[in-house]
């Protein structure tokens, strides 16, 4: 039995450690580095042009870095002095833009990465089609396929070869709306049931949420803030970070005695110095929305503060949620809620408003 100090941690699939990249003198990869576990998701999430593709291709070995090391399973497969070829990684890769083979069946396009012998790769297409639903389409050809099944085709095709990783750059983007949800799930499910490590990059924080066991948060060459989903979104690290997710409510404010006093109440600001200008940043989900009472809101709690009174500048119906802009009665600034669509105020209406404690974040202001 091995001791509990013999066992080892888990063993990353992938692993990068302080990648960089840069272009005419510009660091568009600037120390990157991330683990993915066996049968996990991680999404290289951030906006265009921060580096996303960038350190994916240096992963599958298309593009070479400056400096840091890749290691698969352990094992080092690129540095600046050794270089495992792309072929040799056992990476999988599925882009927008790697389109199948037009003129090939889908037999063929998934046997392209097999080898053996014709009988044999057959059967083994014919299990890789089953396992995304597709196996009645083995001798289709592409434009016989909707896009949904030109994506499961080319994930059949990304998987022959077992890659331990699958690397992926905003895959679905090409999609409609509806097929992407379904697409999405077989994907997953799929992947997971394989055990592949996944990398996938997008700039679509819904697609990371969605997808991802963890989230690598990227800006300007760096990985800002990594996580579960449910930690990236309720504990943003900045305003930028809680902004690429939701809109945002912002108060301003100034630290004295690490408090912020606000019309909604005192917050704490523990490690911000005296003078410090500071923002409050809440979600509009996270606004409750009370009554006017004559003149009067509800009365102050621990949960929720003290509540400010505002007049309803705009009310728009969203579906399921309705939007509501207020104009605030303290210094005519713009808040915003969304409230279930059940509740559509009139224009003109006095509420008041209050934030939940527990979903507010203080920042120190920073220009955006
Ligand atoms: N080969 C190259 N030569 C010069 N500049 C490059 C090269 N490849 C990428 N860049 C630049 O590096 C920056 C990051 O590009 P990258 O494609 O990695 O970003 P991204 O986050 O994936 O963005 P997008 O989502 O738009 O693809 C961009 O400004 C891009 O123009």
């Amino acid at each position: 039995m091995p001791q509990p100090d013999q066992v080892s941690a888990p063993q990353p699939r992938l692993e990068i450690r302080d990648i960089r990249r840069s272009f005419g003198g510009r660091d568009v990869v600037d120390g990157v580095s991330l683990r993915v576990m066996p049968g996990q998701v991680t999404c290289l999430l951030g906006p265009s042009g921060c580096g996303k593709s960038t350190t994916l291709r240096i992963i599958a070995g298309v593009d070479m870095q400056d400096a840091g090391e890749i290691y698969v399973d352990g094992q080092l497969v690129c540095d600046t002095i050794h270089r495992v070829p792309p072929e040799g990684r056992s990476i999988g890769l599925m882009f927008q833009d790697f389109a199948l083979f037009p003129h090939l069946s889908v037999l063929q396009n998934v046997a392209f990465g097999l080898t053996g012998r014709k009988g044999e790769k057959r059967g083994k297409v014919l299990e890789l089609l089953k396992k995304v639903d597709l196996a009645r389409a083995i001798d289709s050809f592409p434009h016989e396929l909707s896009g949904g099944e030109q994506q499961r085709v080319a994930l059949a095709r990304a998987l022959a070869p077992k890659p331990s990783i699958m690397l992926m750059d905003e895959p679905f983007s090409g999609l409609d709306e509806r097929l992407k949800d379904e697409i999405r799930d077989t994907t997953l499910d799929v992947l997971k049931a394989e055990g592949t490590a996944v990398l996938l990059v997008t700039h679509e924080p819904d697609e990371a949420m969605r997808m991802a066991d963890e989230i690598a948060l990227m800006r300007d060459g760096r990985i800002v803030q990594q996580g579960a989903p449910y930690n990236i979104y309720n504990a943003p690290v900045d305003k930028r970070a809680a902004m690429f997710f939701s809109d945002i409510n912002v108060i301003k404010g100034t630290v004295q005695g690490a408090l912020v006093s606000t019309p909604f109440g005192e917050f704490l600001a523990p490690g911000y110095g005296d003078g410090t200008p500071v923002d409050i940043v809440v979600r509009p989900q996270h606004l409750r929305i009370d009554f006017d009472r004559a003149g009067r809101g509800p009365n102050p709690t621990a949960q929720d503060g003290v509540p400010a009174r505002g007049i309803v500048e705009r009310a728009r119906f969203m579906g399921r949620e309705s939007l509501v802009e207020f104009r605030m009665d303290y210094d005519g600034s713009i808040l915003t809620a969304t409230v279930p669509s059940v509740f559509l105020p009139k224009v003109g209406t006095p509420l008041w408003l209050m934030l939940r404690r527990e979903r507010c974040f203080v920042f120190a202001s920073e220009p955006l």
